[in-house]
């Protein structure tokens, strides 16, 4: 479904903001059969190289905005702090066919309607770097303009870049955002402080460094490909009264352990979310 729907758009997928994720986004696009020439890249910042390579394959580089034929999507990639500048200019691109996609953490449809009209369809998205393999979770909410087609197209796009499950409810999108959007940074923390960890138990650093990463690579490859959930995959790790019960005593306390951490964490997350909503 995702790649006849990018094979066959009417207009051009236009990216604001080619970093991270934005970047990530549209490689996921044209390996999955997005024509090159349906591309256009707006980014002022966008180093000299990065933009030849692009150029070579194909996509629109910072065209003049009045060279842009009517998009069929404009996907907002750019920090929820420069959005005020960055995206009014846009707005005369935005026709009835238009389906705008934000994956900006925080920024509310109600901001984007306010740019880009009360009639505007958009999409409110989270995505997550893991994006970059194909392996990413978007979590998206609909604004009240978007038709079925749309929101086809949209979970065409987002499904390029990995798993994409939909909300009614634009309030869980903060609390969504710390959990997806920003989680795989909690799992690349788990990897450096068990490093760390290691280091400090005696062990050499880099062969700290090295078991501590494809240990939680490993869990992360058999949390996925197994059906067990996750509370089974950790119980199968832990012979009664041996290593692991010992460390899990520390980390499953009640009142200092991961499980009151982690919710201080989303809790942060969530409320920084509704900061950035501006
Ligand atoms: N990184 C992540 O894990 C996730 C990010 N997001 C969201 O994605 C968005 C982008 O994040 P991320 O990719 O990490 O950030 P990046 O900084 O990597 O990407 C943003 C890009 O936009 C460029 N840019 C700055 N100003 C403009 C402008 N006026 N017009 C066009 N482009 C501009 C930036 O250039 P320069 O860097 O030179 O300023 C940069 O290349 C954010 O809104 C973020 O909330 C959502 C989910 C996950
Ligand atoms: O840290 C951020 O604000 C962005 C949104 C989710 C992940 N990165």
């Amino acid at each position: 479904m995702s790649e006849s729907v990018l094979k066959s758009l009417s207009g051009p997928v236009v990216l604001l903001g080619a970093g991270k994720m934005g970047g990530a986004m549209l490689e996921g696009w044209l390996k999955l059969g997005l024509p090159a020439d349906k591309a256009v890249v707006l980014d002022p910042n966008i180093p000299a190289e990065a933009a030849a390579a692009l150029a070579a394959r194909g996509v629109a580089v910072n065209p003049a905005l009045a060279d842009i034929p009517a998009p069929c999507v404009l996907l907002l990639a750019v920090k929820p702090q420069v959005a005020p500048d960055a995206l009014p200019q846009l707005s005369p691109l935005v026709g009835p066919g238009t389906l705008v996609v934000s994956i900006m953490a925080g920024r509310t449809l109600a901001f984007m309607s306010g740019i880009f009209g009360a009639g505007a369809a958009i999409v409110r998205s989270i995505p997550n770097t893991p994006a970059a393999i194909g392996r990413g979770v978007s979590v998206c909410v609909p604004g009240p303009n978007v038709s079925s087609a749309q929101r086809d197209l949209a979970t065409a796009l987002l499904g390029a870049i990995g798993i994409v499950e939909w909300i009614g409810d634009e309030g869980l999108m903060d609390a969504a955002t710390a959990v997806s959007g920003s989680g795989p940074a909690y799992a690349f923390l788990l990897a450096e402080v068990m490093a760390e960890a290691g280091a400090a138990a005696g062990l050499p650093p880099e062969l700290a460094a090295r078991i501590a990463r494809a240990t939680v690579a490993g869990a992360g490859a058999l949390l996925d490909q197994s059906d067990l959930p996750a509370a089974t995959l950790r119980q199968n790790v832990t012979s009664p009264g041996g290593t692991t019960a010992a460390a899990l005593g520390v980390l499953m306390n009640e009142t200092a352990g991961f499980g009151p951490l982690m919710v201080e964490a989303v809790a942060a997350a969530t409320r920084r979310g509704k900061e950035l909503a501006g």
